[in-house]
């Protein structure tokens, strides 16, 4: 598991200063697929690179599977990095090496033998799909294909860990599927743990079990998506689910009700509008599978005043059902982006996080 605890790093000096981690604290569980997004400039990426030492932070530190990578120099930490595989946004591959001999360079590294590396690369060629191409020079692959190759290499010291740093970002949609389930097979297979960052709530929502949102160099939320997803004014959530604007109707209170898991399929809300005799009206939805879990969210419109909304409230957590009250009145929207600057809206009344 990889365990980043308190870490804070500042680059420069006096009001130049810039803070890009400040506290940051995200535990990934062993096997987890964990995603970090946020806007530019968050901090990801030099989130990302404390894990393998290619940052070293002001104070804090990193743990990956019991050893402190941040107390490690010299050897001890170049073994480590074995343990430790990193895919590129780019893939920096050599451009003269051939497809085989660019996996090779990674077991070479290792002081894997001369004559074992070959064999060895086509066998990690073969798990990402491409020991046809083990003779062809990167130029002559696709993207996909040149991230394929890129995951070998990091695969080829026999890694614990995998680090993403935007693997996806330069691929068609497509390609972007088929890499991010080659990830997620690979890490079932290989009982990986998996740290990415990305800006695409697609790279989350197809793969990751936990993510954590970031912003000026802090964590503002972070849980496993099921948490996230029944967590009031997650930000998160609502990019996941994105139900557009609060906008108020007269005379009715605007209620945001979300699933996760079993709770998805009871006809919750139909079962509301007979137990209270009210007509709820449907304001937006959104409906996904997300880790094989059906989950969503739904934006009502509930006639009545702050009573009703209560007693409504109260209701779907008596059905295990998290939902709470939005007030357009205040800000008259939920963020539904991850870069959004404000933060979702008011006036909460948590019914019930199902457990
Ligand atoms: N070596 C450095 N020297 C000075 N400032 C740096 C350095 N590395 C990062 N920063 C600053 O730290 C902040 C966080 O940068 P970082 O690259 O970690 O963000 P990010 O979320 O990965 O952004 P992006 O998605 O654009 O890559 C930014 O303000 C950046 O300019």
């Amino acid at each position: 598991m990889i365990s980043i605890e308190h870490v804070s790093r500042r680059f420069g000096d006096g009001p130049d200063a810039v803070v890009a981690l400040d506290d940051v604290s995200i535990q990934v569980a062993r096997g987890q697929i964990f995603g970090v997004v946020g806007q530019s400039g968050a901090g990801k990426s030099t989130l990302l690179r404390t894990v393998n030492a290619l940052e070293r932070p002001d104070s804090g530190r990193v743990v990956v599977d019991g050893v402190e990578v941040t107390a490690l120099t010299g050897q001890a930490l170049r073994t480590e990095r074995h343990r430790i595989g990193m895919v590129f946004q780019h893939f920096n591959l050599v451009g003269n090496r051939t497809v085989a001999q660019n996996v090779e360079l990674a077991l070479e590294a290792t002081g894997t033998a001369k004559k074992d590396r070959r064999p060895k690369a086509l066998e990690m060629l073969d798990l990402v799909g491409l020991a046809h191409k083990a003779d062809d020079k990167p130029a002559q692959l696709s993207g996909g294909q040149r991230q394929r190759v890129g995951i070998a290499r990091a695969l080829a010291s026999g890694p614990d860990v995998l680090l993403s740093d935007e693997a996806t970002s330069a691929l068609d949609p497509e390609t972007t599927r088929q890499i991010l389930d080659l990830i997620q097979r690979l890490s079932r297979e290989l009982g990986l743990t998996v740290l990415l960052i990305t800006h695409e709530m697609d790279v989350v929502k197809r793969i990751c079990d936990a993510a954590a949102l970031m912003e000026d160099g802090r964590v503002i939320e972070q849980g496993t998506l099921e948490q996230l997803i029944t967590t009031p004014h997650s930000r998160v959530a609502a990019e996941l689910f994105p139900v557009g604007e609060a906008h108020g109707i007269p005379g009715h209170r605007i209620v945001d009700v979300t699933y996760a898991g079993l709770s998805a399929d009871r006809p919750v809300i139909a079962q509301l509008s007979r137990d209270f005799g009210l007509d709820v009206s449907i304001l937006g939805a959104a409906l996904e599978t997300i880790g094989g879990v059906q989950a969503g969210r739904t934006r009502l419109a509930i006639p009545g005043d702050e009573t009703t909304s209560r007693r409504v409230i109260d209701r779907l957590g008596d059905h295990g059902v998290t939902a709470w009250e939005v007030d357009p009145a205040t800000t008259g929207t939920i963020a539904t982006s991850a870069s959004a600057s404000t933060s979702a809206s008011t006036s909460t009344t948590k019914a019930e996080v199902p457990a």
